[in-house]
């Protein structure tokens, strides 16, 4: 598994000490919210299971599954819920965890459902952005680490589901997708 990783971009350190600053932000800016923090399944579980012992105050917490990339390196272009909310967001302060924000298609699509499902705020706290790649507009509140136009895998990320095990963030060698 390691020896598909030209490089690795954020260690486990690294990752900790984003997230110990992001939670700190949190904490401030939703004391006495009770807000709603949402995991978008799979790749954002194992950032949303660390952010969240960094927010000291209360919040609830829901898990959403959407697809846009079946495994593989390029996004299809359409946005699928393959699992719902449970709990109901109509007058709730939202906050939607991501793993990676890349063409945006994924969050601009979820910030525009929750908007019209009446949250009364959406926020975004991602660990990645990717910026260069962007095709649809999304304004992320909470940004970890701001990354190249580069394919990443580990910490959630996957290339054909492997790899989100991964401790570190890192840039999957394009021989590994390439030769498919
Ligand atoms: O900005 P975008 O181009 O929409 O890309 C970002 C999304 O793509 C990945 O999820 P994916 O759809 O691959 O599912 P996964 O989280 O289960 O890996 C990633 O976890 C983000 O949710
Ligand atoms: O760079 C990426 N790696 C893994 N999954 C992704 N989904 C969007 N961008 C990426
Ligand atoms: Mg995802």
């Amino acid at each position: 598994m390691h020896q598909d990783i030209e490089r690795i971009l954020y260690d486990q350190a690294a990752i900790a000490r984003v997230t110990k600053k992001l939670g700190a932000q949190l904490t401030k800016d939703y004391a006495g919210k009770n807000p709603l923090v949402i995991c978008v399944l799979k790749g954002a579980m194992l950032f949303m299971a660390d952010l969240v012992r960094q927010i000291d105050t209360h919040l609830e917490m829901d898990f959403l599954d959407v697809s846009s990339y079946q495994g593989g390196t390029k996004s299809t272009g359409e946005v699928k819920i393959i699992k719902d909310l449970d709990i109901p967001l109509k007058n709730r302060d939202v906050l939607i965890v991501e793993d990676i924000i890349d063409t945006g298609r994924t969050l601009n699509y979820l910030v525009n459902l929750f908007k019209y499902r009446q949250a009364k705020s959406v926020k975004i706290c991602t660990l990645l952005d990717k910026p260069e790649t962007r095709v649809l507009p999304v304004h992320s509140d909470y940004v970890g680490y701001t990354v190249p136009n580069a394919f990443l895998v580990g910490y959630g990320l996957d290339y054909e589901e492997n790899y989100r095990n991964l401790p570190y963030v890192g840039i999957l060698k394009s021989s590994v997708y390439e030769t498919k």
